[in-house]
């Protein structure tokens, strides 16, 4: 693993890190926020996956995230959104390719060998920072925006037991039922639906539902809301009776504006569910 880069901040460091992926097979950069706890010990985690589009920086730099965490001594995990580079396979559609691996493993050409997102943040890399930094396996939460919302989301409700709790900013919602999803659905997993439902949040919420708590927020403004299907999830959620906040924010956008301005509630939600029994 290469450090490419290591700043202070908020009395702990924000790094960024290049490291050969064997999930995705090509070079995977990340960005990772320790605390000043870290120095001392193992620390929880909060991953936040990231939307259409995004790289690792795009929430490091915009989220407004690290202060919040660095108050609560839980560390940050700031994954890529795809595999990337000349030898991966690429789109010209900003939603499809790189920048949209949309947290999946691929099963179709082009896609298949290096979309692997499910595997890399699911295994690989969880197990690269447990090794590598001083990070508390045993501690960890998600939350994400958009695509990324969609991906803690199905993460969380595919794998009980892993993380604590779930958030998820303006997450799309229901992949099955909208542009935003059956487009990218099919391309990386082919047109056989029955694989498509663990990445269906509403689909999983209905089957399966998360052992712990839930924060949603979306703006009541968002410019996508008709590609997020809020409504399909807030159905599956009431019709199993899951322990979930789920807000509509009036006034607020899809943009980082909205990510910022409410991240200090999702951290100091997660904190809890992290330092509680
Ligand atoms: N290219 C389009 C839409 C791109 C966009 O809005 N991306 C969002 C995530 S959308 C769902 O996953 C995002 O987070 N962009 C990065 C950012 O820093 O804002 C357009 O430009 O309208």
């Amino acid at each position: 693993m290469e450090t490419l880069s290591e700043n202070a901040c908020f009395g702990g460091v924000q790094g960024v890190y290049r490291h050969a992926s064997s999930a995705c097979k090509c070079d995977m950069t990340f960005g990772l926020f320790l605390p000043a706890e870290a120095k001392d010990g193992p620390v929880p985690i909060l991953w936040y996956l990231s939307g259409l589009t995004c790289t690792h920086e795009n929430a490091m730099t915009k989220a407004g995230a690290q202060g919040w965490a660095a108050e609560q001594g839980i560390a940050l995990a700031f994954p890529d959104t795809s595999p990337r580079g000349d030898g991966v396979a690429d789109h010209e559609d900003y939603d499809l390719g790189q920048g949209a691996g949309f947290y999946v493993n691929a099963t179709q050409k082009p896609w298949a060998p290096h979309f692997n997102m499910w595997d890399y943040v699911a295994e690989e890399l969880p197990a690269l920072l447990v090794e590598s930094f001083a990070i508390d396996a045993d501690r960890q939460a998600i939350t994400g925006h958009s695509m990324g919302g969609h991906g803690a989301l199905t993460l969380a409700m595919n794998l009980p037991g892993r993380y604590r709790s779930v958030s998820a900013f303006s997450p799309i919602s229901n992949p099955i039922g909208a542009e935003w999803g059956r487009k990218q659905l099919s391309a990386y997993l082919g047109d056989d639906e029955a694989a498509w439902a663990k990445h269906d949040a509403s689909a999983m919420m209905k089957s399966t539902g998360f052992n712990g708590p839930i924060l949603i927020d979306t703006g009541a403004n968002d410019q996508f809301m008709d590609l997020l299907r809020p409504e399909a999830l807030a159905q599956a959620i009431a019709e199993r009776r899951q322990q979930a906040t789920y807000r509509l924010q009036p006034g607020y956008d899809h943009s980082y504006y909205f990510v910022s301005t409410f991240m200090e509630d999702h951290i100091t939600f997660h904190a809890e569910a992290l330092y509680g029994e």
